[in-house]
C-alpha cells in the first residue's frame, strides 16, 4: 500500500459551476456568475489534493474552452490529469448554475443535456491507473446513463480486484437519473460491493428506496455487504459514522457564518478521507469533514474555496467542546 503513487483516484464527472455573485436573490434577478470548476467528485479530488493527498481523475471532457479551463484548474492544485479523456464528438460540460436565495435557501440549475462526463466509456478507463491507488472514489452520479455506469462498474471491479478500496459517495443529482427504481438499483450494486459508502440520509433512502428510512435499517442492510464504514450525514444536525463491528460515532455541524449551502458535501467527504488516510481515528476523520463544510458553506465556491490542514485543525480547536 505505502508504495502506491496516489492516495485516492476519483471517477466521473469534472463540470463547470457558475454561482451567483448577487447573493439572497432569485436567479431570475442574478445578473453575474463566477466561474469555478465544479462537479462532486471532481471537487472532492481538489480538496483532498488541497489537504495534501494525492489525487487522480477519471473523466471525460471536452476539447473545448471549458475542458481546457478544468484541466488547467486542476493541474494547478495538483490533481493528476493524465487520465482525462478528451470527447471529441461535439458533447459539452456540464454546468450548475446556483440560486443564493438566503443561506439556508439554495438550489441548483443544472445544465446536463449530453454532457461529456456521461460518454465515459469503459474501454477508457485504465486498469494500470487504478492499480496505483489506495481508494477509488465513486460517484453516484457516474451511474445515471450508459456508457459512464459501465466505466464506474468496470471502475469498481478493477478497483476490488486490485484491493484497491472502493469510497462510494453517493452523490445523487436527480436531474440525471430516469426514476427512483433504477436510481436504487444502480446505487444498491455499488454500495454493496464498496467498502466505504458516504452519503445524506436522503441519498440512503434513494439507496433503498424508501420515503423515510432510518439509519438502523441501512446500516444491517449494508453491512451484511462489503462495506465496514458508512457516514450518514444529516445536515447542519450533524452526522454519524457507523463501523461493521458494531461502533457508532456522531459529530455535530460546526458553527459557520453560512453564505449558501452548496459544496457541504463534496468538502466533508474530501476531509473526512483525508482524516482517514492519515490514520486518525473514525471520530476525529467526523469532525474534519464538518469542520472542513463549515468553512466552505461560508464562501463563495466549493472547489475554489476548499480548505487547507490548518484552516480545519483552526475551527477545531476554536469550537472543541
Ligand atoms: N449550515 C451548515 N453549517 C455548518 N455545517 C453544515 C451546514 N450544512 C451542512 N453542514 C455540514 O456539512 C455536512 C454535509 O452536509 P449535507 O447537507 O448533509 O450534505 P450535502 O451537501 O451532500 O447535501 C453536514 O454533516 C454538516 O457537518
Ligand atoms: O456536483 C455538481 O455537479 C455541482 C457541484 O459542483 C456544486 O459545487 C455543488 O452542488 C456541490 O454541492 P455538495 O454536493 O453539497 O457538496
Amino acid at each position: 500500500m505505502a508504495n502506491k503513487k496516489y492516495d485516492l483516484i476519483a471517477v466521473g464527472r469534472a463540470c463547470v459551476d457558475l454561482n451567483a455573485v448577487e447573493y439572497n436573490r432569485p436567479m431570475e434577478e442574478t445578473m453575474t456568475f463566477s466561474k469555478y470548476v465544479g462537479g462532486s467528485p471532481a471537487n472532492i479530488a481538489i480538496g483532498a489534493s488541497k489537504l495534501g493527498l494525492k489525487c487522480g481523475f477519471i473523466g471525460k471532457i471536452p476539447d473545448d474552452q471549458h475542458g481546457r479551463f478544468i484541466t488547467d484548474y486542476m493541474g494547478k492544485v495538483g490533481v493528476d490529469t493524465s487520465n482525462f479523456v478528451l470527447d471529441t464528438e461535439g458533447r459539452k460540460t456540464g454546468l450548475a448554475f446556483t440560486e443564493i436565495l438566503s443561506p439556508e435557501e439554495c438550489s441548483i440549475l443544472m445544465y446536463r443535456d449530453n454532457v461529456a462526463d456521461l460518454y465515459l466509456d469503459p474501454s477508457e478507463v485504465n486498469e494500470e491507473y487504478i492499480k496505483e491507488a489506495k481508494m477509488l472514489v465513486v460517484s453516484g452520479t457516474g451511474l445515471a446513463q450508459s456508457p459512464s455506469r459501465e466505466a464506474v462498474l468496470k471502475a469498481v471491479s478493477i478497483a476490488r480486484e486490485n484491493q484497491v478500496k472502493v469510497v462510494f459517495e453517493l452523490d445523487y443529482r436527480p436531474y440525471t437519473w430516469k426514476n427512483a427504481e433504477e436510481t436504487s438499483i444502480y446505487y444498491a450494486l455499488v454500495a454493496e460491493q464498496s467498502d466505504v459508502v458516504i452519503g445524506t440520509r436522503d441519498e440512503y433512502n434513494m439507496l433503498e428506496n424508501v420515503e423515510n428510512g432510518s439509519n438502523d435499517v441501512t446500516v444491517d442492510y449494508l453491512f451484511s455487504h462489503r462495506p465496514e464504514l458508512l457516514v450518514i450525514k444529516h445536515g447542519v444536525q450533524g452526522s454519524y459514522a457507523y463501523t461493521k463491528d458494531g461502533q457508532t460515532f456522531a459529530t455535530k455541524a460546526y458553527k459557520s457564518n453560512v453564505l449558501k449551502t452548496f459544496g457541504a458535501g463534496d468538502s466533508y467527504a474530501a476531509a473526512f478521507i483525508y482524516a482517514l488516510s492519515q490514520g486518525k481515528d473514525i471520530q476525529t476523520a467526523l469532525q474534519y469533514g464538518s469542520a472542513s463544510a463549515a468553512i466552505v458553506v461560508s464562501k463563495h465556491s466549493s472547489s475554489e474555496a476548499m480548505p487547507t490542514v490548518e484552516q480545519i485543525e483552526q475551527l477545531m480547536a476554536e469550537q472543541a467542546e
